[in-house]
């Protein structure tokens, strides 16, 4: 398989009141095109950043991001990115929202009648076509999160980016959309590049599983290849033995970075 998304040699040192710090040291990554790859790490070790990198709203000191072996440094619908605290705009409705990007992206190359389609079929594909005429504030958190991925999805871009999309929701709402992305990933073979503090959910979601060290100077540790077939259900897996394996060695590295935090 060749590289599609394509992180390269990136460096990345804030300053700031006369001290610099070197938050991401030497970050190298290939993710193939339809591959679901979450990046772990402990708090503050620069997994936003890196993120951030890749979507082009900051800038990697040295190094870079390839697209499709293009240079990409600056945002565009070609990768969108979901925040752990949807973004949405309060005074519009979950359609406008949702149309307000694909108007942006299509409404040179598609007609209103196909954009509204569209608009419609990406809430379909979150479930929230039912909610369309709803604002944010009248909605649960996971149905903005959900809104949230039918408009990054609704760009088609090449390639999603997932902050911590979970992060604050309960379990069980969690659960649903984990359930839905991964449905979501199937239909569609999106690349996916997911940052995500849960073991559970970086093992259930993913191809492969980035762990990083802790900051400063973050790097990438190790790389872990999740050896489970699809489609997933959480259920089976529980006493799956290669996803307890996969489970383990991702707990292991991240206890044994805390462990060497602390003794430092
Ligand atoms: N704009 C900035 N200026 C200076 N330092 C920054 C800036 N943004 C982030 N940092 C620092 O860079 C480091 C990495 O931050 P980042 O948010 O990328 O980490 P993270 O791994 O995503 O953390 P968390 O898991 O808590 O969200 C932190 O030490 C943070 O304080």
């Amino acid at each position: 398989m060749t590289s599609y998304l394509k992180l390269d040699h990136i460096d990345k040192t804030y300053s700031r009141g006369g001290t610099t710090t070197n938050v991401l040291k030497d970050v190298t990554l290939e993710i193939h095109k339809g591959e679901y790859v979450s990046i772990i790490g402990h708090s503050g070790c620069g997994k936003s950043t890196l993120l951030n990198i890749v979507a082009g709203l900051t800038d990697a000191t040295s190094g870079g991001v390839l697209l499709e072996d293009r240079e990409v440094n600056s945002p565009g619908p070609d990768r969108a990115v979901v925040f752990q605290n949807h973004s949405l705009l309060p005074w519009l409705t979950v359609y406008d929202n949702v149309r307000l990007a694909v108007d942006k992206v299509f409404s040179g190359t598609r007609t209103r009648a196909q954009r509204h389609d569209w608009t419609l079929h990406n809430l379909e594909l979150v479930q929230m076509a039912h909610a369309k005429d709803k604002r944010p504030g009248e909605v649960s958190g996971g149905m903005k999160q959900r809104v949230g991925i039918a408009r990054a999805l609704s760009m088609e871009p090449k390639v999603l980016l997932l902050d911590e999309p979970f992060g604050a929701l309960d379990a069980l709402t969690r659960a649903h959309l984990q359930d839905s992305v991964m449905q979501i990933h199937a239909t569609l073979g999106n690349t996916i590049l997911m940052i995500t503090h849960d073991v559970d959910e970086a093992v259930l979601l993913s191809d492969r599983i980035v762990m990083m060290t802790n900051g400063p100077s973050a790097r990438i540790g190790e790389v872990l290849d999740v050896h489970l077939a699809r489609p997933r259900k959480r259920l089976d897996l529980v006493t799956n033995a290669t996803y307890l394996k996969a489970r383990e060695a991702v707990l292991k590295f991240l206890h044994e970075r805390h462990r060497f935090v602390e003794a430092a």
